[in-house]
């Protein structure tokens, strides 16, 4: 089943040229939009606190930071790039009072509408343009010429012109470069919590961090563990990128390839795709959003708990150290909540 694919020839511009687009939220995926689009030649104003890190940043790239309410009550279409948990509150204080006739209500991910925690009205466009990356790439692919994908979804078409105006934000944002895919936001809120729940972030971090953890409960240097499970997948994944697991099994040893059958379905073998089957059952009942929204209510107790044990796991301080004599890396570290350069020293560089 072949999944309709669009390109830029395949819309344009016309749509959101001489509109206002409010990109709420400047975080990952918003000051990448809100740069992408205001590059493209599109009217972008952007709404963040203007006192955070995000707002502060936003005025350094020329933004003005405003409230929610202002920019929704200036837009012809509003983007929303908050945080999933913030939205429905954000939503019903500030974007739902100020929505009006004929506006686009535009989703980075389908979390919300698909899990029924934001109903928007009959009277406006609700679409979604999800890019299949993190926000960083969005921007850094768009600054050399390039795109990420980004998969396209109108959940109610008001104005009879809603996928065009999506197809012409998501060719302002890059998107039109890698591929458009056209789907629902079902669809695209279950895979994508599936893909970064059990394969790309949560099940890579737990193979990395476990990988890490036999290597140097056996004795061997954390430098070593480090490379191995952490370094590498960059070279590996890129192989797989650009050629496939095809291309990563030609590229690498015959050694590594017979490793790769031999003990790989061991690690990873029916009772783990069980486990698979269940995370998505969990989606799909939305047991998950609901754990979500629950540790959201209860001030996210339990997710602070985890993100502040992971942060001192012993991969990530060898890690720092490593990447820091690197500096073509152009290392990256988390310092009073901001993610900053970092010179060998480990400072912020200017
Ligand atoms: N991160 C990613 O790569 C991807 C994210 N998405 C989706 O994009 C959306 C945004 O996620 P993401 O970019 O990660 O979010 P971030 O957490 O990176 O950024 C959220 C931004 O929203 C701002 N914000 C939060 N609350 C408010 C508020 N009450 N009023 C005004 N601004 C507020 C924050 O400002 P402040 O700094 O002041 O807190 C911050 O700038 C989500 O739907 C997510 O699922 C989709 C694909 C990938
Ligand atoms: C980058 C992406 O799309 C993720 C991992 O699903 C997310 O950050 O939400």
């Amino acid at each position: 089943m072949a999944i309709e694919t669009l390109y830029e020839k395949d819309g344009s511009l016309a749509p959101l040229q001489g509109k206002t687009i409010a990109v709420l939220g400047y975080g990952s995926q918003g000051h990448a939009h809100a740069q992408n689009l205001r590059d493209s030649g599109l009217t972008v104003i952007v709404a963040n606190r203007p006192d955070s890190a995000n707002g502060k940043l936003a005025s350094k790239h020329g933004f003005t930071p405003t409230p929610v309410a202002e920019a929704v009550s200036k837009a012809d279409l509003v983007s929303v790039c908050l945080p999933d948990e913030v939205q429905p509150g954000v939503y019903e204080q500030d974007i739902a009072p100020n929505l009006r006739d004929g506006q686009t209500l535009l989703f980075t991910h389908g979390f919300n509408v698909h899990f029924k925690t934001i109903d928007p009205p009959q009277n406006v466009d609700v679409v979604m343009v999800a890019p299949k990356g993190p926000g960083h790439t969005v921007r850094w692919e768009y600054e050399r010429g390039g795109g990420v994908p980004a998969l396209l979804a109108v959940h109610q078409d008001a104005t009879g012109s809603a996928r065009e105006k999506a197809l012409a934000y998501a060719i302002g944002v890059g998107g039109g470069k890698g591929g458009i895919l056209v789907t629902n936001f079902k669809d695209e809120c279950e895979t994508d919590l599936f893909g970064e729940q059990v394969v790309l972030c949560g099940g890579l971090s737990e193979s990395i961090k476990k990988g890490f953890e036999v290597l140097t409960e056996a004795g061997y240097p954390e430098e070593l563990a480090y490379f191995e499970v952490c370094h590498e997948l960059e070279l590996i994944i890129n192989l797989i990128k650009r050629g496939g697991l095809d291309y990563m099994r030609y590229s690498i040893s015959n050694t590594a390839e017979f490793g790769d059958y031999y003990t790989g379905p061991k690690i990873v073998d029916d009772a783990s795709k069980q486990r698979m089957k269940d995370a998505l059952t969990h989606i799909q009942d939305g047991s998950f959003a609901k754990a979500f929204r629950d540790d959201y209510a209860n001030g996210f107790a339990w997710f602070k708990k985890q993100r502040a044990e992971n942060a001192g796991h012993g991969v990530e301080g060898v890690g720092k150290e490593l990447r820091r004599m690197m500096p073509w890396l152009n290392p990256v570290e988390l310092q009073d909540g901001k993610a900053v350069e970092v010179d060998a020293d480990g400072a912020a560089k200017a």
